[in-house]
């Protein structure tokens, strides 16, 4: 257990809502006012491993509109995930980002691949939404890990369980204080975590659904 006082936040810098990329058919336009954030731009510790932008995901391809492995959120959910890091680290953990900003197109490529696969009931039972938090840049998924050594904190499942194991409450002993550990950081943050995934967390938030892929976002 570490006993550092956190260290001074890092400002947010410019915001990598702005596309600087070929833009022909108009999709990286985002509503006036709308600036998404890489969290590592809020705190360069918070790790990373974007899985959606990987074959390493529960539907074995990349999704579609996740041609960077990048973490994004509204600017004000980077901000309070930073804050959120900074509290941690003095207990010498962090977190790692699994999923952030997540383009429509991907969720339907999700409910595509149930529907396709014979797995009609991760949409039934709430597992894999047809409109998501992610879809509206304030939610994020994650775990915590050991900010020396980069291992995950063990919280009972894999991400991306579909099963009541994975459920936030049902735990015991280690794992439900490590979930419990997870949830208390965040919601100090105003985050909220949903009780089927141990790993989803939303800033509450009344915001539209957005479809901007993610080669839309330099940085
Ligand atoms: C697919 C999983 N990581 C997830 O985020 N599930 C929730 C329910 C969602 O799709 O919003
Ligand atoms: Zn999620």
């Amino acid at each position: 257990v570490g006993t550092t006082a956190p260290a001074a936040a890092p400002p947010v810098t410019a915001p990598v809502g702005v596309p600087a990329v070929a833009d022909r058919d108009g999709e990286c336009a985002l509503p006036a006012g709308t600036v998404l954030v890489d969290v590592r731009q809020a705190d360069a510790t918070i790790r990373s491993d974007v899985r959606y932008a990987t074959a390493n995901n529960f539907t074995g391809a990349v999704l579609p509109g996740y041609e960077r492995p990048v973490a994004l959120l509204r600017a004000e959910a980077a901000q309070a995930l930073g804050r959120v890091q900074r509290r941690l680290r003095t207990d010498g953990v962090g977190l790692k980002v699994f999923d952030g900003y997540r383009p429509i197109r991907a969720t339907q490529a999700m409910v595509n691949w149930a529907q396709r696969t014979g797995n009609q009931w991760v949409l039934d039972q709430g597992y894999v939404a047809g409109i998501s938090g992610h879809n509206r840049a304030g939610t994020v998924d994650l775990t915590l890990v050991d900010l020396r050594t980069g291992g995950e904190v063990d919280m009972g499942t894999a991400y991306d369980t579909f099963s009541a194991a994975a459920h936030t409450a049902n735990a015991a002993g280690t794992i439900a204080a490590n979930r419990q550990r997870l949830v208390r950081a965040m919601a100090a943050e105003g985050f909220r975590n949903y009780d089927k995934e141990w790993w989803h967390f939303t800033l509450p938030g009344d915001f539209p659904p957005l479809d901007a892929p993610l080669r839309c976002f330099g940085g």
